[in-house]
């Protein structure tokens, strides 16, 4: 018998309309994304891009159509649901990093265990480990104003992914590095997250990074279309 394709389903949109008073930023947006796989998402400066992630991952309310988060509506959620899964089951990286000043490198990683309860020294031990697998192991008592910029992106991508999360919302998370070092911090985020089955959603300018996504969609306009879709 030849092997089952996984096909689970982790998080959808259908007929997403996102709005900012009058002005329509997203327009019936129909999205599929199954468990560990990479989405890129790519069109131009004020296409929609950031607004879709804001809708897919419940930042912002959507005004038309539905996401639903492992078959749930986040539209049903409280908001104490939708904060818990945001901290628990998603994670993010922006642009910059947005690390914490005053954290050391260790203890930024090991951010999302402790705010969802874990004690210190078993989120400091999972952070360890996660900054070793990407390489920077040896930064762990450095503050974010002490490493590169380089090397505070893959902080960034090990603070998003330590504590496993379902999904990973990424808006241009290597639009600050040079193409050097974007390909390299993208190659090994999308590495660990396929290790352990997250699934990324990656807003991008970057043909480069869309190319190894599993499927790809361009934003013109709000409107969301399937380029290559899985
Ligand atoms: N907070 C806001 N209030 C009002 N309008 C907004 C707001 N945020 C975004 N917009 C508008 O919504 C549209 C979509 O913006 P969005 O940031 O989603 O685009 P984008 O494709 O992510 O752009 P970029 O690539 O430049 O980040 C734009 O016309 C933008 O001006």
């Amino acid at each position: 018998m030849g092997e089952a394709i996984s096909t689970s389903e982790i998080l959808c949109a259908t007929g997403v309309d996102l709005s900012y008073g009058t002005q329509l930023a997203v327009s019936g947006a129909d999205l599929s994304v199954a468990r560990g796989e990479v989405v890129a998402i790519t069109g131009q400066s004020g296409s929609g891009k950031s607004s879709l992630l804001y809708a897919l991952a419940g930042v912002l309310p959507v005004a038309r159509g539905q996401v639903r988060f492992e078959n749930r509506a986040l539209g049903d959620l409280t908001d104490d649901e939708i904060s818990t899964l945001r901290r628990e089951r998603f994670g993010f990286v922006f642009q910059y990093g947005e690390l914490l000043p005053e954290l050391t490198i260790e203890e930024n990683t090991a951010l999302p265990l402790r705010l969802a309860g874990r004690r210190k020294k078993p989120a400091l031990a999972a952070a360890g480990q996660v900054l070793d697998r990407l390489g920077l192991g040896d930064l762990r008592e450095r503050r974010p104003s002490q490493v590169s910029g380089g090397q505070s992106q893959r902080v960034a991508v090990a603070r998003a992914l330590v504590h496993r999360p379902a999904v990973v919302f990424a808006d241009e998370p290597t639009g600050s590095l040079d193409s050097a070092n974007a390909s390299a911090v993208l190659k090994e985020f999308l590495s660990l997250a396929r290790s352990q089955d997250t699934a990324v959603i990656i807003v991008t300018h970057d043909q480069a990074v869309a190319a190894q996504a599993d499927s790809h969609y361009t934003m013109s306009d709000g409107v969301l279309t399937p380029r290559r879709p899985v």
